[in-house]
């Protein structure tokens, strides 16, 4: 069953293609890496994923789209901001609900950033932040990611426990990585884009990654 199924997307800056025309389909249970150089045009293919597709999708942005004065427990607690009533986001606004407090501070504690809670944002690092986003995402209902770079300000046994968490949570997903022996171990299908066209689309078990460095 495909669960993202993008078809002729094509983006143009100031009067330059830079992506496209490109289609790509994937199915529940693809766990794909978006990878290529730097301007290859992996965060605008996501871009227009997310807008032409996959709306459903839990979503880590390159910019993370925090909102900076709020502490870290709104941040994750607007996943589920749809789902319930005006007057249920208000009332936490001002005084969250115990289930909620305890939900999200055991998400956090996942990544290792339960002492952080009430936290604002802005006075986080921006290895903290990105794992704020990536909770976030977490939180979410929906069973299929798009993430562009959600592990570039972590320490390598964090970026392994975060995409562990990841690839145990959703069961499809579309990753823009820089790292290409995280893509490899951690992604079932690698999608390599090059001057916005895809260059390479294979099974990460059929790749190694001298095939990748061909991309850069
Ligand atoms: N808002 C914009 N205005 C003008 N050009 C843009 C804009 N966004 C992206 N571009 C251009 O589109 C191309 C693709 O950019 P994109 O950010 O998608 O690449 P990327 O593969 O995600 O790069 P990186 O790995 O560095 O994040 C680049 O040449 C970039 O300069």
């Amino acid at each position: 069953m495909s669960d993202l199924e993008l078809s002729n997307l094509t983006a143009v800056f100031d009067g330059r293609a830079v992506l496209g025309p490109l289609s790509l389909t994937v199915a529940e249970g693809d766990r794909v890496a978006l990878v290529g150089k730097s301007g290859a045009g992996k965060s605008t293919l996501l871009k227009l994923a997310f807008q032409h597709g996959a709306r459903h999708a839990a979503l880590v942005p390159q910019d993370l789209g925090l909102v900076q004065p709020l502490p870290v427990f709104h941040n994750v607690f607007m996943a589920r901001l749809d789902e319930r009533s005006l007057w249920y986001n208000t009332a936490t606004l001002f005084r969250p609900f115990r289930r909620d407090r305890q939900e999200i501070g055991d998400l956090l504690d996942q990544v290792a950033m339960g002492d952080k809670l009430w936290q604002p944002v802005a006075a986080l690092s921006g290895g903290q932040r990105q794992r704020t986003a990536i909770a976030r995402a977490l939180y979410h209902r929906s069973r299929t990611l798009l993430a562009d770079e959600p592990v570039s300000a972590l320490d390598g046994p964090m970026a392994a426990r975060v995409m562990d968490l990841l690839r145990a949570r959703f069961p499809t997903s579309l990753i823009a990585l820089h790292d290409i022996d995280l893509a490899l171990a951690y992604c079932n299908r690698i999608v390599g884009i090059q001057d916005g066209r895809i260059a390479l689309d294979r099974r990460a078990d059929e790749l190694s990654e001298s095939d990748l460095l061909a991309l850069y």
